[in-house]
């Protein structure tokens, strides 16, 4: 297992991470969401021994991680690292040779990586030939290449097209399928959703959700389409006869409203029942993405008073 302990991480007066800890197990998938400069860029550059933090602790398989276990990591860095002018076969067996790949070894994973990621035609191009996007796909062949046992990637679907997140997206699965630890962060929540079997988002610099997303999704407020056959004014009625009901859009005769966690559904539908014959009353999923809104927007656990992070950019 993966894990990342109580990691705090200041720059100057700058409070990037603040106690935040995540768990991700060999097999799974991991998303690591939330607002810009919330820090993931921070606990990903600590894992990979790049950066240190001013606490906490980073281990796998229960050992605090040290630069010969990094050995096992893969990483897809942020500021992508390749070389322009190299050939891009050609610098896959080099990165291998350097984790101490045998050459045989290196150039049949190589060739096979590059046909996973569609990439099979260029392999003998310099890497600056190719468009940013099929770069991209290098560098996640360039983080593969010595068989990872973890993977770490920031941003790594970013600038992709729908062809490159699919044949991305299949490369991770098959890792995660063959057993490795993977964690990326990323801004698209649909993908995250489809893609990951555990979730984290973290505002700044705390983690504020942690979970498969029905787990997040059973921590949060549900929203229900309540249409009630009662004259207008009956969803204004319902949420002031039961305390915890909210109303998110009264405008149409199926109101959608939201349920604080605390409020049985039962009860709620017994409310509306009293009000007129209750003609619908279903439960909406909510999807990462409001998922994440409420997460980020509510008030409980923010330090925003403590983190001036949006000013510090020109340091970096
Ligand atoms: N080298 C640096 N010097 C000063 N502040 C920094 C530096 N690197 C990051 N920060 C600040 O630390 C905070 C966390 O940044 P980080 O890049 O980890 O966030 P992020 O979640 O990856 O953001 P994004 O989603 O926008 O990529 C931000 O407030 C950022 O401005």
């Amino acid at each position: 297992m993966l894990e990342l302990d109580r990691l705090s991480r200041r720059y100057g007066d700058v409070v990037a991470l603040d106690d935040l800890s995540f768990t991700v197990r060999p097999g799974q998938m991991y998303g690591f969401v939330g607002t810009n400069g919330a820090g993931k860029t921070t606990a990903m550059r600590i894992v990979l021994g790049v950066l240190s933090p001013d606490s906490g602790t980073v281990r796998w398989q229960g050992r605090t991680v040290d630069r010969d276990m990094r050995r096992e990591f893969g990483y897809m860095p942020e500021e992508r690292g390749l070389y322009p002018k190299m050939r891009v076969f050609d610098q896959l067996v080099y990165l291998a040779q350097l984790y101490g790949v045998a050459r045989t070894t290196a150039r049949q994973t190589a060739g096979d990586l590059l046909d996973m990621l569609a990439l099979g035609e260029r392999a003998s191009d310099r890497v600056e030939a190719l468009s940013l996007g099929n770069q991209q796909r290098v560098q996640l062949a360039a983080a593969l290449i010595h068989d990872p046992a973890v993977l770490v990637l920031d941003e790594p679907f970013s600038g992709l097209d729908p062809m490159g997140v699919d044949a991305m997206a299949g490369v991770l699965r098959a890792r995660v399928d063959a057993g490795a630890a993977v964690v990326f962060s990323s801004h698209q929540l649909e993908l995250v959703e489809r893609l990951c079997d555990a979730v984290g988002i973290v505002r700044a610099g705390r983690m504020v959700a942690d979970g498969t997303v029905e787990q997040l999704r059973g921590e949060a407020a549900r929203r229900y389409r309540i249409h009630v056959d009662a004259g207008p004014g009956w969803v204004g009625e319902l949420r002031d006869r039961l305390p915890g009901v909210t109303v998110v859009d009264g405008s149409a005769p199926d109101a959608l409203v939201e349920l604080a966690p605390d409020v049985d559904d039962q009860k709620a539908l017994d409310t509306a029942r009293a009000l007129g014959p209750v003609r619908q009353f279903t439960p909406v999923r909510s999807t990462l993405t409001e998922l994440f809104r409420e997460a980020v927007t509510d008030g409980a656990g923010d330090d925003a008073g403590t983190h001036a992070g949006d000013h510090a950019e020109e340091s970096r």
